[in-house]
């Protein structure tokens, strides 16, 4: 496309994370500005694109993606709902930024992975924004140099403030372990081959029959393990911390130490309470990255192959929570497509 032209996005889904994407789009990062927003929730789309100069709202995603002005899409709606997306952005050729989890089984997630390679290019990034954590980033160099000898362990904190009213004990799996699903695969560079969930007694903050805490360990075929506290009522604050043990020593990351403060006979911090504010760096250059990529007419970072990955391992999670015992982990060969 042409690089004075700025890039025009249709965001679908202007819940919580679609409206932050917009307000992203529209006034942090450079080079593409919201064209289309849509929602099936009419007054959310309304809202969204209200004081936008040129957005339009819609309640149907073809539609939206139909019109002249769209050259990439976001999609931040419900998970179940990313596939059909995914579908009609592929059938307009259009470039997708598709939120986690790409789609919530491996079965839909197979599927879009088809119909991408039938498409013979990579169409889609998706939104593990971790990768984009400069925290996270500089874990990832680290290991990479490989001065502390090769990673053993891999020890990941997962703690929300308060699950949606709509979480299942299945849901800390596929909607908040699939991070460290990710950053596990990422940092290591392994596939993950099995899983098993163990499960304290529930915390009395947890809805009645949600299995909250869980503790996760994941296998790699690298001969690592990566364990998972996922915590998600866990009341004081939002905290994502990596401990990576190694043959030579260890690195952390997810501390939150930016500011400590000594005063009236005590010290201390704050604890960031959401997603929004823990990642806003990471969300800001995985959609500036994206965009930049795009209009150079390319396709970077977590792929669709990434996406299945990480719906396949946590496929097998679930089964492994409602099953007790390990899981294996099954899937395709990759295609050269991803490699
Ligand atoms: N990367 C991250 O850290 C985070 C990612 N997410 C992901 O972002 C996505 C959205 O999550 P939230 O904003 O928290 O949910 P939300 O429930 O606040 O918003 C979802 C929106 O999508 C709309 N929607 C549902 N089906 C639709 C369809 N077929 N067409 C158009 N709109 C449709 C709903 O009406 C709603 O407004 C999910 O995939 C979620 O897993 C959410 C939180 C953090
Ligand atoms: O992706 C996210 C949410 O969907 C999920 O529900 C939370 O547990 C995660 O911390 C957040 O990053």
């Amino acid at each position: 496309m042409d690089r004075r032209t700025p890039l025009g996005v249709a965001v679908i889904g202007t819940g919580r994370m679609g409206t932050d994407h917009v307000r992203r789009i529209d006034r942090v990062v450079s080079g593409a500005r919201v064209t289309a927003v849509v929602d099936l929730d009419a007054e959310r789309a309304e809202a969204a694109a209200a004081g936008i100069d040129g957005c339009t709202a819609h309640t149907d995603a073809a539609a939206a993606m139909a019109a002249a002005d769209v050259d990439a899409v976001l999609i931040a709606s419900s998970g179940p709902a990313h596939e059909a997306a995914l579908l009609t952005a592929f059938e307009h050729d259009l470039p997708v930024l598709c939120e986690k989890p790409l789609t919530p089984d491996a079965a839909s997630a197979l599927r879009v992975m088809e119909a991408e390679l039938a498409l013979g290019h990579r169409r889609v990034q998706v939104g593990f924004m971790r990768r984009y954590d400069s925290e996270y980033v500089k874990l990832k160099a680290l290991l990479a140099d490989g001065r502390l000898g090769r990673p053993l362990m891999l020890h990941n904190r997962h703690r929300n403030v308060a699950g949606p009213p709509f979480f299942t004990s299945a849901m800390l799996i596929t909607d908040s372990v699939a991070h460290e699903v990710d950053a596990t695969r990422w940092l290591l560079g392994h596939e993950i081959s099995a899983v098993t969930v163990l499960r304290p007694r529930p915390s009395a903050a947890a809805p009645e029959g949600v299995s909250d805490p869980q503790f996760v360990v994941l296998e790699t075929d690298g001969g690592a393990l990566s364990d998972v506290e996922i915590f998600v009522n866990c009341g004081f604050g939002y905290q994502v911390q990596a401990e990576v043990v190694c043959e030579r020593g260890t690195a952390r990351i997810g501390d939150g130490h930016s500011l400590v403060t000594h005063t009236a006979g005590r010290w201390g911090g704050t604890i960031t309470q959401d997603w929004t504010d823990r990642f806003a760096q990471a969300y800001d250059d995985e959609i500036q990255t994206w965009v930049d990529a795009t209009r150079r007419g390319e396709v970077t970072g977590p792929s669709t192959w990434d996406g299945y990955a990480a719906a396949a391992v946590c496929e097998a999670g679930v089964r492994a929570l409602r099953e007790g015992g390990r899981v294996e982990v099954h899937m395709v060969e990759k295609p050269p497509l991803y490699r």
